[in-house]
């Protein structure tokens, strides 16, 4: 059966990169993937907008909708402060083995936790079932028709405090319309847009950051 563009993203990795090193990981997808194949992974232009974000909020437990080949999650945990934490959701199994080696290579597997399932189940159990209290930071990266459903129940679930940053990619290209509409019109998140361009293309996309106020 001949291999997915995604197992051919992960072997590249496994022959090129270095093991342990997140950012040869993460340069070794970015090459792979403007050289060879494109894949949907955040790139490395929207990624040094993510690191930046990351920084800035310093999460000790973040939350990443939609994980692929688990390029952000290696470039968001290789960020994260001693003991924090990076919880992120995969629904599609194949993609979710994918990124469970990728996370291993990279060596970040400690802060990782890689939840397989479709946000809408994810979320409403992160409380009881995998100890959250609330989220710091909030990367989202999946369906762009769920940004704004899994926002509220975000909200509904009571997982956000004030100062929690969510910072949604795409905005722009595929586009998540309803999501900037929501968030730059609720009283109760502060917004800033991040212009930049689709992963591995001259193609306009931008990054929305929403910090929630309580
Ligand atoms: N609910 C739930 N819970 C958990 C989940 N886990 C996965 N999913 C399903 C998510 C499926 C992938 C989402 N990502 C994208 O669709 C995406 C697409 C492009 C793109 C595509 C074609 C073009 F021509 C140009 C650009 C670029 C991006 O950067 C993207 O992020 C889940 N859903
Ligand atoms: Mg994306």
């Amino acid at each position: 059966m001949n291999q997915s563009k995604e197992q051919r993203i992960l072997n590249f990795v496994l022959q090129n990169a270095v093991r342990g090193d997140p950012h040869s990981v993460v340069d070794t997808i970015d090459k792979y993937c403007s050289q060879k194949e494109w894949a949907m992974n955040v790139g490395d232009e929207k990624g040094k907008i993510l690191d930046k974000t990351v920084q800035e909020a310093n999460p000790s437990v973040a939350l990443e909708l939609g994980t692929y080949c688990g390029y952000s999650a290696v470039r968001i945990s290789r960020l994260l402060k001693a003991g924090a934490r990076l919880l992120t959701v995969e629904f599609n199994p194949e993609f979710a083995a994918i990124a469970k080696q990728m996370i291993e290579f990279a060596g970040v597997q400690d802060k990782v936790k890689l939840l397989e399932g479709p946000s809408e189940e994810i979320i409403p159990q992160l409380k009881k079932k995998y100890e959250v209290d609330t989220l710091d930071f909030v990367f989202l990266d999946h369906w762009k028709e769920r940004y704004t459903p899994d926002t509220i129940l975000l909200q509904e679930c009571n997982l956000l405090r004030k100062g929690s940053v969510l910072l949604a990619d795409n905005i722009i290209f595929p586009g998540a319309p309803d999501f900037v509409n929501y968030v730059r019109k609720s009283p109760h998140f502060q917004c800033t847009n991040y212009p930049s361009h689709l992963e591995y293309m001259q193609v306009e996309d931008a990054m929305e950051k929403a910090v929630f106020l309580g």
